[in-house]
């Protein structure tokens, strides 16, 4: 067989939706779909911006690509005019980690968040120019998740009206911060405040790290990348960065001061907003990597799914076609799960969005009651949706049997990039930790008549759900969206309490906690899929125009809560949430599901809209061409640029020889 093309084509065709409107769906709005539509476009178009040698360059031309790129982006959205959102969709459909994603994502926000009014007005024009470019310098070689034990020092000085910033240990050196290796002029740098011989805690401050003249270190500045990281091509587009500072001055407006100020004579001021602000950025920041959560993760399916779609492999009946790869039942259940997971992502992600934009706008009213809801969802959703996303990915990999693991498959890379999203921005268990001790403080409080709210609120009807039967009796019952958010309270709700009333029984909580830690985690996992399960409930309620489109996220939805209560079927028994003859009906409708699904499967992974350029895979081409492309590109390998290889003279030719004459 050459190519399959064919079968793609009479793919599309089974669709049992508009495909259009789903593409709408997928991306939020109309205003949002013509905008990712047309820059992914003019990126894909744009030879400027291949990546089909990435995987192949040393680190040092990687680098300098990346460069290349990230300046060519911002002259083309300077000739452009392009707006804010239309620059960042440019940027995210580069699809090339750089020093970018640092200045305007942590960097700016970093000051916006936590800078003063006075001190945004001084550096937000500069850096919105690009005439400064920043990066986010927390962690250390000794302390990442330990923010507080982060051990640089900010000491104030009165007779210069300066802080010294300063290492004093070679674990207090600045180590990953993106873009500062080898590019970033400043940085907000996280120090522990030092007035008159007084700790305050960790603060950010703005510290200009290069002459803007030469790009050369400031005096008492060491910097440098830290070195290679995992997979080819991939992160190694970043300059990850180690730093260290040997009484380095700044002047003291350089602290942001929104959350505290140091006055002239060294008095720490604190203003009426919580110091949690100061991990403001954070927040934000966990609240886009939920977003692009499911961007990662429906990447992954769009290419498993085509190339399971193209792929043939046994079952030919009278010289016939063999079966296609996705008719597998196990193929199915390996692969739709994901392809709901990615769409259950989009939502809660969308969801996500709306909530920090919300508590963004109470904080700016000085209203900072939803900020604790607002860490325990990002923090939570950020640590579920990266797992299951870096997990699903190799899952795809292996989906797409040997091919997948050729980098022209496009899936080692994404990996490799993906994968340290569980660690950045908060290794994913101390976030569910830090969940953890949010959902037990809402249960330990449940008697005191204080209503838990936003996404706790469901605790408020404990009784209820402690003594909660499911009604399920036949297969279809399991559609019923109301059993099965029940089902799912039902379980948080009783791991929480469980876990709570195993805690109640230590004379020191902190040994509890430490103690049951893992049981914490699998009640804090409940709880969030809960989050997500209900807003995708939430999003079906939504009036979604197009034929047949709300239809298919019904059945989407359905997969996605009917697999966990599959993969989770050892909590759900073992609180009695359901019986063991529930738990296998929830199976049969979930494979009834499948085969809905399949008809349409390649129409809901176009929905995606992603270019060729953006997927970067052979197996997940558009067109299904996948084994003329495949041969094509293996000739393309360096490695093929001669015959006989480099070293066969040195190496291979004396080996035979010597076999040779021990042979005679
Ligand atoms: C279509 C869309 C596409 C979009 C595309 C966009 C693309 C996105 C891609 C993004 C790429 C990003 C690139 C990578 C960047 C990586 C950057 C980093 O890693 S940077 C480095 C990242 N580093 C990390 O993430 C470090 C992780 N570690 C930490 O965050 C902290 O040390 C800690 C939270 C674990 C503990 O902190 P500690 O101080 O010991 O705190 P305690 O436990 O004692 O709790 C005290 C109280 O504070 C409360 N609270 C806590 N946090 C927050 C918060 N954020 N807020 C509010 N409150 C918070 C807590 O609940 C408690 O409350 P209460 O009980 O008193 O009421
Ligand atoms: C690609 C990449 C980019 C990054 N970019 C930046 C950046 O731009 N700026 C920046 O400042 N930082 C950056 N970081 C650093 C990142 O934020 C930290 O690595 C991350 O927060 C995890 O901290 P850690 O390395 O200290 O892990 P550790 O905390 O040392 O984790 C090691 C292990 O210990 C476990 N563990 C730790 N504490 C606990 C606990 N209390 N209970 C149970 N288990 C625990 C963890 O689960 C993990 O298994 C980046 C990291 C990576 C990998």
């Amino acid at each position: 067989m050459e190519g399959g093309v064919d079968y793609l084509a009479d793919e599309r065709k089974k669709a049992e939706f508009d495909v259009q409107q789903m593409k709408i769906v997928w991306a939020g709005s109309h205003h949002t779909f013509e905008i990712s539509d047309r820059i992914s476009k003019l990126v894909a178009n744009d030879p400027a911006f291949s990546k089909d040698e990435r995987t192949m360059l040393p680190r040092k031309e990687l680098f300098k690509n990346t460069l290349r790129k990230a300046s060519y982006a911002w002259k083309r959205i300077n000739d452009l005019h392009l707006s804010e959102e239309e620059a960042s969709q440019l940027r995210f459909y580069v699809d090339e980690p750089a020093f970018t994603d640092l200045h305007w994502g942590m960097f700016i926000p970093a000051i916006k968040g936590q800078g003063t009014d006075e001190q945004q007005k001084k550096w937000l024009p500069l850096a919105y120019k690009m005439q400064i470019i920043g990066c986010y310098a927390q962690t250390e070689l000794g302390h990442g998740s330990n923010v507080q034990g982060l051990e640089t020092t900010a000491t104030f000085d009165p007779q210069t009206d300066e802080f010294v910033i300063h290492s004093p240990t070679l674990t207090s050196s600045k180590w990953w911060p993106g873009g500062l290796g080898k590019v970033s002029t400043h940085g907000v740098v996280y120090a522990r405040l030092i007035t008159d011989g007084q700790e305050h805690g960790i603060h950010g401050f703005i510290v200009q790290l290069r002459r803007l003249e030469d790009h050369r270190p400031l005096p008492g500045i060491i910097i440098g990348d830290i070195g290679m990281k995992f997979g080819n091509g991939a992160y190694n587009t970043m300059d990850n960065g180690v730093l260290r500072f040997d009484h380095v001055r700044i002047p003291r407006d350089q602290m942001l001061m929104r959350v505290s100020q140091v006055t002239r004579d060294g008095k720490v001021v604190q203003s009426d907003v919580p110091r949690q602000l100061v991990y403001g950025t954070m927040v934000y920041v966990r609240q886009t990597i939920v977003q692009d959560a499911s961007c990662a993760l429906s990447r992954a399916v769009c290419i498993a799914t085509r190339y399971s779609a193209v792929r043939r492999q046994f079952g030919s009946h009278n010289g016939g076609p063999e079966t296609q790869v996705i008719d597998y039942k196990t193929q199915q259940s390996r692969l739709f799960p994901l392809l709901a997971s990615a769409y259950a992502f989009r939502f809660v992600g969308e969801w996500l969005k709306w909530l920090y934009t919300d508590v963004t706008q109470r904080l700016q009213a000085n209203d900072f009651s939803t900020l604790p809801e607002a860490h325990a969802c990002t923090a939570g959703l950020k640590s579920l949706t990266t797992s299951v996303t870096a997990d699903g990915i190799e899952e795809c990999r292996k989906l797409c049997g040997g091919h997948g693991y050729l980098c022209t498959s496009g899936l080692p890379e994404l990996f490799a990039v993906y994968v340290p999203a569980c660690t950045y921005e908060g290794d994913n268990i101390v976030l569910m930790l830090q969940v953890a001790r949010i959902l037990m403080k809402t249960v330990s409080q449940l008697g005191s008549g204080k209503l838990p709210v936003g996404t706790m609120a469901y605790m408020g009807r404990i009784e209820h759900l402690l003594q909660y039967r499911c009604n399920v009796q036949k297969a279809e019952d399991w559609l019923n969206p109301a059993i099965v958010l029940e089902a799912f309270e039902a379980r948080a709700a009783r791991m929480s309490v469980s876990c709570a009333k195993k805690l109640s029984k230590f004379a020191n909580p902190e040994e509890g906690f430490a103690e049951l830690s893992a049981d914490l985690v699998e009640a804090v996992v409940a709880h969030c899929q809960l989050i997500v399960v209900s807003k995708f409930i939430e999003k079906l309620q939504q009036d979604i125009p197009g034929k047949g489109v709300k239809q298919q996220l019904k059945v989407l939805c359905g997969v996605y809560y009917l697999f966990l209560l599959h993969k989770h079927q050892g909590d759900f028994l073992a609180t009695s949430c359901v019986t063991p003859k529930q738990a296998s009906l929830a199976n049969d409708q979930l494979r009834v599901l499948y085969s809905q699904v399949r008809p349409n499967a390649i129409a809901l992974v176009d929905a995606f809209n992603y270019t060729d350029h953006f997927l970067g895979s052979i197996l997940g081409r558009y067109d299904g061409n996948v084994y003329p492309k495949l041969y094509e590109a293996a000739w393309k390998d360096p490695l093929n640029d001669s015959v006989v290889p480099d070293g066969y003279h040195q190496y291979i030719r004396p080996l035979l020889k010597q076999q040779r004459s021990a042979k005679l």
